[in-house]
């Protein structure tokens, strides 16, 4: 990577699906965004935006149907499916709202299992490197128990430490809190902003929680899939601000803002 050149970029992205009529749904309109190593940025949009489709391209899951991709200088829509995938498992991590944890598994192995693809130092060394990751979201007494045993939000914990466990540059979160209580929710997103910024890694959450939005340094509203720049959501005194956005984007205020 160029000093200038921003871990992720995105220009003129377009993606669109060919239905079973012969016509074109047309989801991501020409998306452009530059994310740097270290940022914390909110993607929000109403259900049927486009979040989840964003969030596959960014993710290396699909391509975009147009535009640029770079990731780390690099074109990614040029990359062979193989470099992708090799990409993607040691550039960035996923939390997602339901988990995703492997219910026979301890936690400990849930958090393993990442380093089985990883390079052979990660290899080697895989449950050293998972205590430490289990430690660091203060589960390192729990690392036997298998998730059935634990809360949402210890689950949520274990998916944080094996999303983070590679080191990522990316982590995307989707709906990261979106199974848990308001508290618990809060509790996780400080966890994961905090060692992404230790880690220097950018952090991309999608959500539709305007108040898991304010927790980052700028957000983005999806909307006729394109990104509308809505700046920082975490001054005080937004919460008017944010009900009136919420309801004319359909998204979720957040307690503090419809209280
Ligand atoms: N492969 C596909 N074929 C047909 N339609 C699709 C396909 N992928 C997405 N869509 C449609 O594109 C729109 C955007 O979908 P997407 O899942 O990205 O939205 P979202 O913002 O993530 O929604 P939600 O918040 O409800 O998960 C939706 O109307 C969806 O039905």
């Amino acid at each position: 990577m160029t000093a200038a050149e921003p871990l992720l970029h995105l220009e003129g992205l377009r993606r669109w699906v060919r239905l079973p009529s012969g016509e074109d749904l047309h989801i991501l309109r020409g998306v452009d965004l530059e994310v740097d190593a270290g940022d914390h940025v909110a993607i929000v949009g109403r259900s049927g935006s486009g979040k989840s489709t964003l969030l596959n391209l960014l993710g290396l899951i699909d391509r975009q149907s147009d535009g640029v991709l770079r990731f780390d200088g690099q074109d990614v829509h040029r990359l062979r499916d193989a470099r992708r995938a090799r990409l993607r498992g040691a550039s960035i991590g996923f939390v997602f709202q339901q988990f995703n944890l492997l219910d026979g598994r301890t936690a400990l192995e849930n958090v393993m299992m990442p380093l089985l693809y990883g390079d052979a130092r990660q290899f080697w060394h895989r449950e050293k490197l998972a205590r430490e990751m289990l430690d660091r979201v203060g589960l390192g007494g729990r690392a036997d128990q298998v998730p059935a045993r634990l809360s949402g939000g210890e689950q949520q914990r274990v998916a944080v430490a094996r999303a983070l466990v590679r080191r990522p540059r990316l982590i995307l979160a989707d709906e990261p809190t979106g199974a848990l209580d308001v508290s618990t929710g809060e509790a996780v997103m400080a966890l994961l902003d905090e060692i992404a910024r230790d880690s220097d890694a950018a952090l991309v959450t999608i959500t539709h929680d305007l108040q898991v939005a304010a927790l980052s340094q700028r957000a983005y509203l999806l909307d006729e899939g394109t990104l509308h720049d809505i700046g920082t959501l975490d001054a005080a005194g937004t919460a008017e601000a944010r009900t009136a956005l919420a309801a004319t984007a359909g998204l979720r205020a957040g307690q503090e803002a419809v209280a």
